[in-house]
């Protein structure tokens, strides 16, 4: 079962994530991504839709042409937990692979 995250935690697993913050009035965290034009952003999408699926906890996203916006929480905690810290990373990593 997966938990709610302390706010100490949170704090620390947001740190070793760059630009990405904690929602305000919610507890969430959000990061914007920009590609180069559409066909980057979506083949990002799609990266990042196969990695969600696979670890059965989805993003909450919008697109608007090279813009990507993410929103991730945990909706079965009703806030952040260890799986909205793994995914970004995951994100990250597809987003600027080394
Ligand atoms: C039943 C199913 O496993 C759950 O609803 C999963 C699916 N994907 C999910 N995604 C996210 N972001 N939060 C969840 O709590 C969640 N729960």
């Amino acid at each position: 079962m997966v938990e709610r995250l302390k706010p100490e935690d949170r704090a620390a697993g947001l740190n070793s994530l760059p630009d990405w913050h904690l929602c305000e009035g919610r507890e969430a965290i959000f990061k914007s991504f920009k590609f180069r034009d559409f066909r980057e952003a979506f083949g990002f999408m799609t990266q990042v839709a196969l990695v969600a699926e696979k670890m059965n906890h989805h993003p909450e996203w919008s697109n608007v042409y090279r813009t990507v916006d993410i929103t991730l929480a945990t909706h079965d905690v009703g806030g952040l937990s260890d799986l909205d810290l793994e995914l970004a990373h995951e994100i990250n990593r597809i987003a600027s692979p080394a």
